[in-house]
């Protein structure tokens, strides 16, 4: 079962057109790593995934839900109250946390479970324990972001993004912010999350990780999927020149 489609997606800023006819879907369970060059369009593919970028062609569809298609050469969104609905589908983890740092971690990851789901405190404390363990955060509830380190801080976003139940994922650069060790220990967790088949659309420059996490690896090069497949093809023996180009295996 599909949980995302995209198809023929073009997007420009200005004169700079970043996406050139991109289509990308994601099956339910599935893991996609998302390579490529500094400039390729990686972040812009998913940002207008979830809607923080409008696209100006294509469609983007969840489930049976469309967030935004094509008539005429114009490009038609959800209606608000169908937006609640696919807005719920999705989460994203960004490079920078993005936490709110005058919340402590646990109201950052309860925050949207009690203003939008408007679940009660029971209920919203169950829920925060669990992800405090699974992100192995525990005792630092109380914390404010500005004393976690950037490793704890990732975790922390994860948390706040798994609480809201989203069917996909998104994770752009996680840990491109973060010294080697604490790397270690966001890409350990987001490997946790690959075990319970969570689907997740990972923008990542760590080759080995999305080796060993991904079911499948697409290559963006100025804009274009230049290459896609099984990990062992488009990481180990890739068929584009500039596939190999990029990972120096000429
Ligand atoms: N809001 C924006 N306004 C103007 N140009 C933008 C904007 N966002 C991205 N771009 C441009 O779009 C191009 C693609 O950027 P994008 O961040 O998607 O690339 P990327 O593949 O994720 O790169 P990186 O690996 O460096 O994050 C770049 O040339 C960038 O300057």
């Amino acid at each position: 079962m599909k949980v995302l489609e995209m198809k023929n997606i073009r997007k420009s800023f200005g004169s700079d057109d970043v996406l050139k006819d991109i289509s990308l879907s994601v099956n339910k369970g599935e893991v996609v790593a998302i390579i490529g060059s500094s400039g390729s369009g990686k972040s812009t593919l998913i940002r207008c995934a979830v809607n923080l970028e409008k696209i100006d062609f294509g469609e983007i569809k969840y489930d049976d839900l469309i967030l935004a298609e094509t008539r005429n050469d114009e490009v038609i969104y959800a209606k608000a109250e169908n937006y609640k609905l696919i807005n719920n589908k999705y989460g994203m983890v960004f490079q920078n946390f993005n936490l709110f740092p005058n919340l402590s971690v646990y109201e950052n990851i309860s925050l949207a479970l009690k203003l939008v789901q408007k679940k009660d405190k029971k209920e919203i404390d169950n829920i925060v324990e669990n992800l405090i363990e699974k992100m192995n955060l525990q005792g630092k509830e109380k914390a404010y972001p500005y004393s976690l380190s950037g490793g704890q801080k990732q975790r922390v976003s994860i948390a706040r993004t798994l609480a809201m139940n989203p069917e996909i994922i998104f994770f752009d650069e996680p840990t491109s912010a973060l010294d080697p060790e604490l790397t270690q220990e966001v890409l350990k967790a987001i490997k946790a999350l690959a075990k319970e088949n969570t689907t997740m659309v990972i923008v990542t420059h760590e080759m080995e990780f999305a080796k060993e996490i991904a079911d499948r690896v697409i290559f963006m090069d100025n804009g274009y999927i230049v290459e896609e497949g099984a990990p062992e093809e488009v990481l180990v023996n890739p068929k584009n020149e500039r596939t190999k180009n990029f990972l120096n295996l000429k």
